[in-house]
């Protein structure tokens, strides 16, 4: 009895914690030091992150250091986190496409930090300061899509898999370089790959630092699909129409919906069905589901 009660507190707790916003993944338990590795990422500035202004729910994500490209300095780390904070407070937000500036995606981390960062104290704070980013980006409640145009490398193909889906323009690749730098995915791209492609695809690419083209990303469903146009313009405006599709509802839902879909991607059943039944509560009797039986609307 008094192990089921604990049992179905801690669950209850966890849904709870899980729903909230700007919650880190790590914290001082695990030795993490978060004002320490934000100082020291300070030191390498270059490039930035820019979000758009909302166009019809939809904001788009650039990562803007193309004389690198794209590669992640210190400075787009940090601001990175601020845009997901800024993202998380979004009421409104529907969809979010993430793309890199002029025509490529991003080719990892900016190896002049890699260098000057090379210790191992430095190298864990920096990974569970981007595992902890992504994985509130992931968590976001918007539907999220990579385009990705040129290349996807190293940190730049983990980014990818942060985001729900990933369109691709013709030409363009992912690869997890890692191994050739005699590492291993740290921005949690490993596990979400699983996630995706499954164990035996992920250990392919992983270890064979395979490059993968979008026919190749289509067939292992780690893409959606490869965009007609390979123009940063019009595959931008490609990748809004094919969101459009999936962001056709109030807010509220949309939300709901992306909020159901990473309890069930994230928790155990029992956590998610509890999840799942909170987030039923915030649309149930809510304006669109009484607008919808106002109308008797008919799905045909
Ligand atoms: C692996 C794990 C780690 C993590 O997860 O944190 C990483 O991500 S480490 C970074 C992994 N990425 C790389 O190793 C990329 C290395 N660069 C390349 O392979 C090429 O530069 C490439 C394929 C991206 C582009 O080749 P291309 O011939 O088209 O252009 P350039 O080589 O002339 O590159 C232009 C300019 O960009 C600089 N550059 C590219 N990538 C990075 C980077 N990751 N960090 C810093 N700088 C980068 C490159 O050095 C050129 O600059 P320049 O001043 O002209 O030499």
């Amino acid at each position: 009895m008094a192990v089921s009660l604990w049992k179905s507190l801690l669950q209850t707790t966890k849904s709870r914690l899980f729903l909230q916003r700007g919650v880190s993944l790590y914290n001082g338990v695990h030795g993490f030091e978060e004002e320490a590795i934000k100082k020291k990422l300070q030191q390498f500035g270059g490039g930035s992150i820019n979000l758009s202004k909302e166009d019809h729910g939809i904001r788009v994500l650039t990562l803007n250091n193309p004389k690198q490209m794209n590669a992640f300095t210190g400075t787009m780390m940090l601001e990175l986190q601020e845009r997901v904070t800024e993202l998380e407070n979004w009421k409104d937000g529907k969809g979010l496409i993430i793309h890199g500036a002029e025509n490529t995606f991003c080719s990892g981390s900016d190896l002049n930090a890699v260098r000057a960062m090379s210790s191992s104290e430095d190298g864990m704070n920096m990974c569970m300061f981007m595992q902890s980013t992504l994985t509130r980006l992931k968590r976001l409640p918007l539907i999220s899509v990579a385009v990705v145009q040129g290349k996807a490398l190293g940190g730049g193909a983990e980014f990818t898999t942060a985001c729900d889906f990933r369109l691709m323009t013709p030409g363009s690749e992912i690869r997890f370089v890692h191994k050739q730098m005699g590492l291993v995915p740290g921005w949690g791209g490993a596990a979400r790959l699983v996630q995706i492609v499954g164990g035996g695809a992920a250990l392919k690419l992983l270890s064979g630092a395979l490059k993968v083209d979008p026919e190749r990303a289509v067939h292992l469903g780690l893409a959606e699909e490869t965009l007609p146009s390979s123009d940063e313009t019009r595959s931008l405006e490609e990748a809004q129409a094919w969101l459009n599709q999936y962001t056709k509802a109030p807010a509220e839902v949309i939300q709901a919906v992306k909020k159901v879909v990473t309890a069930g991607r994230e928790l155990q059943l029992e956590a998610a069905l509890r999840a799942e039944k909170d987030i039923f509560g915030t649309v149930w009797g809510g304006p669109a589901n009484l607008q919808a039986l106002a109308q008797s609307t008919k799905h045909k």
